[in-house]
């Protein structure tokens, strides 16, 4: 056993003790081996990393529309504003947008959108064009994963969080943005367990507490949020065009 050990050992140079285990060895062997100064055991943290399956190559952002450009302008130069857009409008775009302006003044961001909105495609497009920037945070996570995102946030790694209801309460550091796409979902609220909340109440809090910019984006605003938009006290962008395919050119 001891000399598999060793010359996996010299093929790989450290394996995961795991592995070692697998190979037979005791924990006696081990000793034995670390005793005649054959073996050393150090311990290591090892991260493990849900989004990393969705990280690629980073694709050029697409040039917004005049449009989207207008609605990114009035984002980035309001606190609060209400992105009102119909589906397919590129509303998602124009949030990936503020996300890179934001990265680049050095602040972070977090993104939410409903948990059934949080698909391996919806991830992978922040992903793309965020990269090692991006921690993912929705409730299929195991606590031991949960934990690895939250510390990656926390330490400044990860400035851009997506994820759903409870990345709101992501250790963004000095965030600078924070966006809810369809700001009118129900599943936003937390009712059960406690504690109990309404993510986008949370948003608009930090955001004052913060600085941050808060986008709200719905092609179906909740009535609250349209109201606050009809009577100044957030702004509104509008996306009234659906972005013609690309292949398309209609
Ligand atoms: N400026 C652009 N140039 C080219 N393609 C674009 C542009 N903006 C958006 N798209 C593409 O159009 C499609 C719809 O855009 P997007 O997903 O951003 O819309 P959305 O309003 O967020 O959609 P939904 O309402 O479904 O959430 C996507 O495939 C996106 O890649």
């Amino acid at each position: 056993m001891e000399g598999r050990l060793l010359a996996r050992l010299s093929e790989a140079g450290d394996i995961p003790l795991s592995e070692a285990r697998a190979l037979g060895a005791a924990p006696a062997h081990l000793e034995r081996l670390e005793g005649r100064g054959l073996i050393r055991r150090y311990e290591r943290r090892v991260e493990r990393d849900p989004a990393a399956a969705v990280r690629g190559g980073s694709s050029p952002p697409p040039v917004l529309t005049p449009e989207q450009a207008a609605a990114a302008e009035t984002a980035w130069a309001s606190r609060v504003t209400l992105l009102h857009g119909v589906t397919g409008a590129g509303k998602t775009e124009v949030y990936l947008d503020l996300v890179r302006r934001t990265l680049a003044e050095g602040r972070g961001a977090i993104v939410l959108v409903p948990e059934i909105s949080l698909t391996p495609q919806a991830i992978r497009r922040f992903g793309e064009r965020f990269g090692d920037e991006l921690a993912v945070f929705h409730s299929k996570l195991s606590t031991g994963e949960l934990y690895d995102q939250w510390f990656r946030v926390r330490r400044g790694e990860a400035r851009l969080v997506l994820g759903s209801r409870s990345a709101i309460f992501a250790p963004a550091r000095e965030p600078g943005l924070i966006v809810l796409d369809e700001e009118h979902e129900w599943s936003y609220k937390q009712a059960d367990p406690v504690p109990r909340y309404h993510a986008r109440e949370v948003a608009l809090r930090l955001g004052e507490l913060t600085g941050a910019r808060v986008v709200l984006g719905s092609a179906t605003p909740d009535v609250v949020t349209y109201h606050r938009a009809e009577t100044g006290q957030i702004a509104r962008a509008e996306l009234k065009a659906r972005v013609a395919p690309a292949a398309g050119g209609g």
